[in-house]
């Protein structure tokens, strides 16, 4: 689904360049839920970026679905890669429903009445009500932002979906409930998913891989238990540290994911 070869980012400020990822290689294959996880400036975000073509790599190759990225184009894009951002904000002028259909009226090929009914497919898909559709995004709450988002980022039912930080800012409920909502998506869309957190019960509830950043590329790639299992200073302190006793009972609780 996406394989990223000797991927190098180096970025220039006015103070200074610094390598965030150097000879990086990943390879996610069709069905994953693959969680990446790394301290903070590890270039988390920035590889979902590149993944999506928002961003050009200083050098090495990203194929999505056996494409080179930047042979996507935007239009492309948006069929085969579905993103949620991590302040996925909605377009505040814009009601729910409007926002969901965004994706679809910028294509300019479809009818209009097609376009409803298809967004209003997805804005039930991910648990909101037909009453919700002419709400604005001023009068929902997180949870309803995020999966009003999401709903978005899979109104053209792409097969790749990228999660910056799915649970960040919701509360413990709301929470769980996106984590099912993730979930059950991921099984129903056979959905290949790549998400970036550092929220332990969503990471070992959705996880069926994780990937490691550290040293400015992937230090592991594997199965949750393999991964605990690696001796590294940050994982040591990611799983095993204050942590660690919580990442023990979620990895007893949930038997690898879907
Ligand atoms: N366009 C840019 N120009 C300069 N520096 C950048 C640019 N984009 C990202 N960076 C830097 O690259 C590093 C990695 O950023 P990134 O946001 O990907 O980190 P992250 O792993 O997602 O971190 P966090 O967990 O804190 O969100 C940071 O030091 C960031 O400041």
């Amino acid at each position: 689904m996406v394989e990223i070869r000797k991927l190098w980012s180096v970025f220039t400020t006015p103070e200074r360049t610094f390598t965030v990822h150097q000879d990086l290689d990943l390879t996610v294959q069709r069905g994953e839920v693959l969680s990446i996880v790394g301290g903070s400036g590890t270039g988390k975000t920035v590889l979902l970026r590149q993944i999506l073509g928002l961003e050009k790599p200083s050098k090495g190759e990203i194929r999505v679905l056996g494409q080179p990225v930047e042979q996507l184009g935007a239009r492309g894009a948006a069929s085969r890669v579905g993103m949620l951002f991590q302040h996925g904000a909605l377009f505040s002028a814009f009601s729910l429903l409007e926002n969901i259909m965004f994706p679809l009226r910028e294509l300019k090929e479809l009818p209009a009445g097609l376009i409803r009914e298809a967004a209003m497919v997805k804005l039930q898909m991910v648990g909101l009500k037909p009453d919700d559709a002419d709400k604005m995004p001023a009068d929902l709450s997180g949870g309803m932002i995020k999966r009003a988002a999401l709903a978005r980022a899979l109104v053209m039912d792409p097969p790749l979906l990228l999660l910056d930080e799915p649970t960040a800012g919701l509360d413990p409920d709301s929470s769980d409930g996106f984590v099912t909502l993730l979930r059950s998506l991921h099984r129903d869309m056979q959905l290949t998913v790549i998400m970036v957190t550092h929220d332990l019960d969503t990471l070992f509830e959705l996880s069926t891989r994780i990937a490691v950043l550290a040293d400015r590329r992937v230090i592991v790639n594997d199965s949750p238990k393999e991964v605990i299992a690696f001796q590294h200073p940050f994982i040591h302190e990611f799983f095993l540290g204050e942590r660690g006793q919580r990442a023990m009972e979620l990895l007893r609780e949930y038997p690898f994911a879907v």
